[in-house]
């Protein structure tokens, strides 16, 4: 068992260094927190979704925004797709499973939003069908994905790939990412660093 624990460490360190060496990367992150808190000043929001863990991200993304991250200041408009369980039934039920986040970026989303769209594979039909519904509506698509990128790569107005083709170690990096930038936003929108 100690074996498994020291390998799984050893790709989270191989990630995480890979991450720290990316200055284009760097780059973009900065590049991604400057399209949102353009879009926030100018009173639009910020719409979450993914499947499974990436859910999980979604709704811890969007509290960070919502609630606060390192210091206390007015909320920041952050919406999850996928925590309105009526909501998520109901369109699977009378649309399907592929439309549960696509009906809420028609019903919700407006132009100058953003949409933090994240799957590890690129392919999840449901994430797939959100930025087409996303784009069609004038809102900005910032993807989050591994190395094979799938095929929301293409449609994404920026796009993360994780150094990975391992899922749990692609959300892995989709969390450092996460809390990144919404503390670059927080910090952005509100001028200081943490408490
Ligand atoms: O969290 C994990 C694996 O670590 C799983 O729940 C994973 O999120 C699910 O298999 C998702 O359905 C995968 O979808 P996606 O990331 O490829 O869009
Ligand atoms: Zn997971």
């Amino acid at each position: 068992m100690t074996q498994f624990i020291r390998q799984e460490l050893s790709s989270s360190l191989d990630l995480v260094r890979k991450l720290s060496e990316d200055n284009a990367l760097h780059r973009q992150i900065e590049a991604v927190v400057g399209l949102c808190t353009r879009a926030l000043r100018a009173e639009k929001k910020i719409l979450f979704a993914g499947n499974g863990g990436s859910a999980a991200d979604a709704q811890h993304w969007a509290g960070e925004l919502v609630s606060r991250f390192y210091f206390d200041r007015p909320g920041l408009p952050g919406i999850a797709l996928t925590t309105d369980s009526s909501i998520l039934t109901a369109i699977g039920n009378d649309y399907g499973y592929d439309y549960v986040f696509a009906r809420q970026v028609e019903a919700l989303g407006c132009e100058g939003d953003v949409f933090f769209a994240i799957s590890t594979s690129g392919n999840s039909a449901n994430i797939l069908r959100a930025i087409h519904a996303a784009k069609e509506r004038g809102i900005t698509v910032v993807g989050f994905t591994g190395a094979g990128g799938g095929n929301m790569l293409e449609h994404c107005d920026e796009c993360f790939r994780m150094p990975s083709d391992s899922t749990p170690k692609i959300q892995e990096g989709h969390e450092l990412l996460g809390h990144m930038i919404c503390a670059l936003i927080e910090k952005d929108m509100f001028g200081h660093d943490r408490d």
